[in-house]
Order: structure tokens, then sequence, then C-alpha cells
């Protein structure tokens, strides 16, 4: 400690104090003198869930044990450090911790689990708190504490207690506190060491006064409605878990928080409360749900969806708590389940950011005389809404929802040198990174008045703590710092850290969810009085306006008219949140997305949504003739007296809280909702579109060469029809000859260049019409045509004999010669061959002129 340092500004750190090493928890500790003293038997709320922590880096376990080079050496540790650590640290998982209940042991089923349960059934309030679960040493007067005034983060350091040589002057005795780099440290002789002022600067080893000053204040904001994150901030072993976890001697700010619960509750008689509590472990950029069985937790990760300020955390476990006994089962049960899943816990707890959250709904208890004596007593299940109150506002009584949200951060420290670094070493980095970037970015929002991008969506923690960092939360930092002058680095880095946040502006704000009936029974019943207000002064008017000056008369024509308005105004809100209830009541509008039914078919779900769409239109339009509403309302004149101006005002601002309630209704429960639905209805079914897409398509390749084919069998059937005709022609032109045996026919043109005939075809038609000539020329009957059957092709189903063959058409003239000349009784010489034979006969035969007598037959 630097010598310079005044006596009024003599640091705490001048007094070594005992660190405190690493050590399993046992029924002693070392004292001041690094003796063993018995151990306080105080229990603690994580007693047996203390986190234990992780080996120092390499570098940091160099710096740790490493003997200064300048500054007082204070003396050596009865044990050395480092082997105090190894000592304290349990090996593994399989051989856990003595006093801790193996996990694996541990029911994963919870009766408390809020989905299972009926919320109305498990409220507690100043009565069922139990006296043992109040704290002992609360101090009453801290309890006044304007939380809600403050809208910057509240930054604290706390330097853990050395032996080492410390490289840091602390000034406590001014406001703020102030702390910066001893001058003997400083990179050059000549440079002027920072000074870092913050709202409390804390050193030693006691807990209450840490809780008192960072986290209290917070707490009781919480319980009052507001959100409020406690986080701790710091490289490794500086001393995060000592200050949220603590130990059974110094219970840190988790019990003292939780107890602190009970006792606010106890304090508010006229309130009823519902807490639940989750616990989440976000680890290699993966969020664990602490409370959910370790195998289906490792499988089904929590997802953050929503955007903004609209977070939801699913899915997520969150169990009810009536007691602290549950909260410290609750966070044993986390405890036990983070131990099984890491196969190296040391390491694991200093890589990973745990968060512990409390969802704190609280509504007014029922006085009896509002037909709904107490929540206690309504029946019913309701399925829970993702990130929505669980209690339900009732009989003008409205429910309070606020987050208590404390974070043991990842150690801090910078990247080592080590080039194989880790995969988890990089996710930390990335998410501390992040969250600096996000810190640095809102700070400069705020201080330039500038709206840049900022990077929430960056890491997981970042993501999860964009609705707190954005300013809807109570923010209190906790930055540790290990005070050796061989961390310089670390803890130079940390203050610039808290600087940083220091300047993120906030602005908290209560979330109510409100009874939409009392509203409206309230905007009934000042209707009512206004009409009749308007009905007197209107009964009155003819009498009064004879005794009233013009003035007078002005101004009581403008009262009228502002009774009107408010009354035109009241009957639109009535409507407005009559709509809003509506579809708060109405079941079957899915009011989580996961009562959506997927299995409706796409143009169902799309008219579900077209509907909606319309709803949000028609709520959107209310909403602006409000508001167009709103800013018509009469202006009073310049000269009106100061209390009339206050009137008008008041009553303004009544009017828009009752239109932000609305909106907040209108949004809470049509826009949100709606959002969700649309974006899980998109999502399942952007797969099954595709597949659609996918099968249409082949479906559309198929019929393209559908087509293709009938296309060549169209033009197929065109060549044989031509081929058809073309035979056709032949076979008439072939007619025409007659049997074309003189002077042969000449041949088809080459173009129909006709296929050899194929027996059976026209050829036998050919020789059906010569036998039937001939019978007819003998008066016999005509022989049987050739039935359809025997037609060898048909077109357009009409049955076309084929064109004959000359093979077959020879045949057949042979056939009719030979006919005749049985007939004529004429012998042939079985020598001549058949064309000759049948040339020759039929140059003699009577055949000759019976075909003579044909036109155009060459005989
Ligand atoms: N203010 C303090 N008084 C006494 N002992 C302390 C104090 N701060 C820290 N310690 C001790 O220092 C050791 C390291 O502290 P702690 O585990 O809280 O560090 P941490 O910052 O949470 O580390 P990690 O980043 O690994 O989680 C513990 O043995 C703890 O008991």
């Amino acid at each position: 400690m630097s010598s310079s340092t005044s006596s009024a500004t003599t640091s705490k750190l001048s007094r070594p104090v005992p660190f405190t090493p690493k050590r399993p928890l046992s029924a002693t500790h070392l004292s001041d003198d690094g003796s063993r003293l018995p151990r306080s038997t105080t229990p603690s709320l994580l007693g047996s869930a203390k986190k234990y922590k992780a080996p120092l880096s390499s570098e940091s376990r160099t710096r740790f044990n490493s003997k200064p080079a300048l500054g007082s050496v204070p003396p050596t540790p009865s044990r050395p450090r480092s082997k105090s650590r190894e000592n304290s640290r349990p090996k593994t998982p399989s051989s856990p911790r003595k006093g801790t209940d193996s996990p694996l042991l541990m029911p994963h089923v919870s009766e408390m689990d809020v989905s299972r349960i009926d919320p109305e059934e498990v409220l507690v309030d100043s009565e069922t708190v139990e006296a043992g679960d109040i704290s002992a040493d609360i101090d009453e007067s801290l309890l006044n504490t304007d939380y809600g005034g403050e809208d910057k983060v509240l930054v604290s350091i706390r330097i853990r207690p050395t032996h080492n040589p410390i490289a840091w002057d602390v000034t406590t005795a001014t406001k703020p506190k102030t702390i910066k780099l001893q001058q003997q440290y400083t990179k050059s002789a000549a440079a002027t060491p920072q000074d870092f002022r913050f709202d409390e600067i804390l050193t030693g080893s006691e807990n209450k006064p840490v809780y008192n000053a960072v986290a209290r204040s917070h707490v009781c904001a919480a319980m009052d409605g507001f959100n409020a994150v406690i986080f701790a901030y710091g490289q490794t072993a500086s001393g995060k878990t000592f200050t949220l976890s603590g130990d059974e001697d110094q219970p840190g700010i988790i019990p003292r928080a939780m107890k602190d619960v009970f006792a606010y509750i106890r304090r508010t008689p006229n309130r009823e409360y519902l807490l639940r509590c989750s616990y989440l472990e976000i680890y290699n950029e993966t969020i664990h749900d602490l409370l959910a069985p370790p195998s289906s937790s490792v499988s089904q990760p929590v997802q953050i969806q929503g955007t903004g300020p609209n977070i939801i955390l699913t899915p997520l476990r969150e169990e009810v708590v009536t007691s602290l006994k549950g909260v410290h089962e609750v966070l044993q049960r986390g405890e036990g389940n983070r131990r099984t899943a890491s196969t190296d816990w040391n390491e694991r707890s200093s890589r990973s950011h745990s968060v512990f959250r409390l969802v704190i709904e609280s509504r007014e208890r029922g006085s009896g005389d509002d037909g709904v004596p107490s929540g206690r007593t309504t029946p019913g299940f309701r399925p829970p809404t993702p990130g929505g109150p669980r209690l339900q506002a009732r009989g003008g009584r409205s429910v309070q929802t606020s987050v208590l949200s404390l974070i043991d951060l990842a150690g801090s420290e910078k990247a080592t040198s080590d080039k194989d670094r880790t995969r988890e070493g990089k996710y930390i980095n990335t998410s501390l990174l992040t969250l600096g970037s996000v810190i640095s970015t809102l700070a400069e929002n705020s201080a330039k008045g500038k709206s840049d991008h900022v990077p929430f969506r960056n890491s997981k923690l970042t993501r999860m703590l964009q609705p707190s960092l954005s300013g809807n939360a109570r923010i209190s930092v906790i930055c540790t710092i290990n005070p050796d002058a061989s961390a310089i680095a670390e803890s130079t880095s940390t203050l610039l850290f808290a600087q940083r946040i220091k300047k993120v502006q906030l602005h908290a704000q209560k979330k109510e969810v409100v009874d939409t009936d009392a509203l409206l029974e309230r905007y009934r019943k000042e209707i009512e009085e206004l009409k009749k207000r308007l009905a007197e002064k209107e009964a009155d008017a003819p009498v009064r306006s004879r005794r009233l000056s013009a003035r007078e008369q002005l101004d009581e024509s403008r009262a009228m008219n502002d009774l009107n308005a408010r009354i035109r105004q009241l009957t639109k809100l009535i409507l407005t949140s009559q709509s809003v209830d509506e579809n708060k009541g109405d079941e079957s509008r899915p009011a989580s997305p996961a009562k959506i039914d997927f299995d409706m078919s796409p143009y169902q779900l799309q008219q579900e949504l077209l509907a909606a769409r319309r709803q949000l239109e028609t709520q959107a339009t209310q909403i602006l003739s409000l508001e167009a509403a709103l800013l018509a309302r009469p202006q009073l004149p310049p000269d009106a007296p100061e209390s009339d101006k206050d009137k008008l005002l008041a009553e303004q601002a009544k009017t828009i809280r009752e239109l932000e309630i609305v909106v907040k209704g209108y949004e809470e429960n049509l826009g949100e909702p709606l959002r969700a639905v649309r974006e899980d209805v998109e999502k399942e079914w952007a797969g099954r579109l595709e597949k659609e897409v996918r099968v249409r398509e082949e479906k559309e390749a198929w019929a393209d060469e559908l087509v293709k084919q009938l296309e060549k069998e169209r033009k197929m059937r065109m060549k044989l029809e031509e081929e058809r005709q073309a035979l056709a022609a032949f076979v008439r032109k072939f007619d025409q000859l007659g049997l074309g045996g003189l002077g042969a026919p000449p041949l088809p043109p080459a173009k129909f260049n006709p296929p050899m005939p194929t027996p059976g075809g026209a050829a036998a038609v050919f020789a059906q019409r010569q036998r039937n000539r001939v019978s007819a020329l003998k008066g016999e009957p005509a022989m049987e045509p050739l039935t359809e059957t025997e037609s060898p092709i048909r077109l357009g189903g009409v049955s076309v004999a084929e064109p004959s063959l000359l093979e077959e058409e020879w045949d057949a003239v042979v056939d009719e010669v030979s006919i005749e000349l049985e007939k004529t009784g004429m012998s042939m010489s079985p020598t001549i061959t058949k064309s000759g034979l049948a040339m020759r006969k039929l140059n003699q035969s009577p055949v000759r002129e019976v075909l003579s007598q044909k036109e155009n037959v060459p005989v």
C-alpha cells in the first residue's frame, strides 16, 4: 500500500485481511493468523450447495504464488494457498462433496413444477411465512431505501482480501468512493494513475455489509414490482461466488435475498404472492435448465424466443416456492444437476454463467366484498403462458410481475497467450466480450443520445439480459477484483468495464396486468356520473344562462363540452378494453404457441391469422382515435387559474395512463401472442411447404415428360394416317386400274413410299371386293364382308383396313382367274407360271369382256 495514503483515506486493505482459500465446507475455518476457528453453525441457504471454484490458470497461479518484487511482503500463510485450493476442490462429480446429496438420488420430477399446479393454490402471504424464514439480522433501518428513483446502474467494487502486496489505493471516506493504481505500479513514473469512482468500494470478508450496500434495495425493488438484476463480474477467483453465494459463515447475496423476500412478504399483509424460481447455466453458448433432469437438459437446451423486451425462455422449468426451505431445495437440486453435467466441475463452474431467477407475482389480497374473497379459493388450472403471469387479476386487483435475476458470471480474465484455447474458452470470451461491447454501446447511446445498434444477439448471455440491459430493470453490478500486483491487468480491465456500465441509463417500470373488468366497471360508473352531471347542467341551463355573464356562459358551455368529450372518450375506452378482454378470455384463441393446432389446414391457419390481423387493425384504429381524442381535448384559456390547469393536467395524465394500460393490454394480449403464433406457424409450415414444393416439382417434371410422349405419339399417328391415306390412294388407283395385269400401273410416287404390304390387309379387302363383283356378275349372293375384328388397324375408333399388298392382290387375281377358268371349263397347264397363265387366260377369258366394260381399265 502506498505510504502516501492519508489516514482519512486509509484503505481497509492496508490491514491485510486473511484470504479465505477455496475450501470444502467444514466445521472450521482459518482465523486471521491462520489458526482454525470453530465455524458458526448458522445454517446457510446455499450451505451444501456452495460452488467450488476452478483452478487458476497457470498464469494466474504463478501470479498468485509469486513473491512480489516491491512492497511489504505479508507473512506466508501457514499452508501454501495453492495446496489449500487443491485440497479443497472436489475431484469429479463422481465423488460428490461430503454432505451433498448425490444428484443421482435426487428426485428430478418436482411436485412444485409450476406447470403442474394451480398457482392460486400456492400463494404466500404474511400469514403463511414461517418465522424461521425471516432474516434474523434484517436491518430495518435500510428498508426504506429509495430504490425507485435511481436511473443508473449501481456499480460497486469488491476487493478480495489478500496476503500479497496490494497495487491499489482506495478512498472510501469520500462519495463517490475512488480506487486508483499506486504510482509505483504505473507504466511510467510520470504517468498519473486514473481515478476510478464508484458508488461503493467494499473490502473485507463480511458479506452482510456487501448485501446491504449493493443488493438489498434491488431485492426490495423486485418485491415492489420492478425487474432487478444483480450480477457479479470479475476475473477467476476474485470472489464472485463468494459474494453471491457465500458460505456457511458468510451467506452471500442469494441466501440473504431469499430471506429478505419472505421478510418482505411478512411485512406486507395487504398483498399475496406467487413465487417461482428457475436456475440456468450458460455453458459453451448453450443454456441448460438446471432444474430439469440432466438428460433432458442436455438433449433439450433452453431456447430464447421472442424479440426485444419480450423474451421467453423455453422449455424452462419453474418451481413454485412457498418457503425458504423450498428455495434451498431448488438451489440444491440445481447445483446437483450442474455437477452431474460436468466432467470437471471446477473448470466448468469458472467458465459458465449461472443465473438464478425468481419471478415474483403479487396482487392485493381480496377483501371479501369484491365477490372474490381470495385467490386461494379460485379453483381450476389454467395452462401457463410462457413468460406471462400465472396469477389472475381479480375483482379490481391487478397483478404485478417482476423478475429478480442473480447472476454469477464466468471468469472475465483476458484470453491467455495459449494458442490452443479450448472451445469453452472461446465461447466464454465471446460471451463476455459481447457483454462488454453491449455495455459500451449502451453507455455511448446514453451519453450521446444516440441509438446505435446494440449487438444483444451476439451471445446467449446478452440476449437473455436484453430486456434488463435495455433499461427495464434496476441493475446492480458487483465487480470483484484481486488487488494483487500480479493481477493489475485483469483488475484494470474489470474497473474499466465497471466504469462503462455506470453510464448505462435505466428506466425501470413496474409491470402490471390490469383487471380489465374492474377498469370497465370504473369507466361505466364515471360515464353514468358524468351523464347525470350533464343532464343536470342542461336542465339548469335556460334559467342559469339568464343570470350568467357572457364570459360565464362561455365557461359553462366549455364545461359541458368537456363533459361530453369525456363521456365519448370513456365510451371508446370501454369498447377498446372490452375487445382486449374478449380476446383474453377467448380460450379458442391460442394464448400460447404451444396451444396451436398444427393439424389445422394451412387455409384454416391463414384464416385464423387473417382474422387476428383484422382484429389488430381494428384495435390500432381505436387507439389512434383515442389518441386523437386526447389531442383534441379542449384547451384552457391562457389566463385560467393554476388550479384549473393542474386539474386538467391531472385528468389528462389519468387518461394517458388509462390509454397506456389499454395499449399495453392490447400488446400483451394480442400483439405478442400473435407474433409468437405466427413465428411458430411459419416455422412449423416451412418444412412442410418445402416438401410440398419438392413433390410438386417432381409431378411437374413427370407431367412434362408425359406431354412430350403424347406429342411423339400424335406425330406417329399423323404419319400413320398419312401412310394410310397414301395406301388407300394406292388401292383406289389399283381399283381404277382393275386387275392391273396389262400395262402395269406406275408405282406410286416415291414420296408415298408405302411399306411392304402385310398379309390380310387391303389385299384381303380388295380380294373380297373382287369376289363380290364376280359374284354379282354371276348373280350369286355377295360374300360375307370382313368383320371389323379382322381389320388390322383402327384409327380414331373407326376400323380401317390397311391397303392391300401386291402379292396378295396377285394371289386374288389368280384365284379369280381360276374360278373363271373352272366355270368356263378351260384347263390349265401346270407348267405355266402363275402370272403368265393369268395374263394369258385373262386375255382370252370372258372376264376380259367384263373387265373391258370397266372404265379406264386397259384390257
Ligand atoms: N472477500 C473475500 N473474503 C474471503 N475470502 C474470499 C473473498 N473473496 C473470495 N474469497 C475466496 O477466494 C476464493 C475464490 O473466490 P470465488 O470462488 O468466489 O471466486 P470466483 O470469482 O467466483 O471464481 P470463478 O471465476 O472461478 O467462479 C474462494 O475460496 C473464496 O472463499
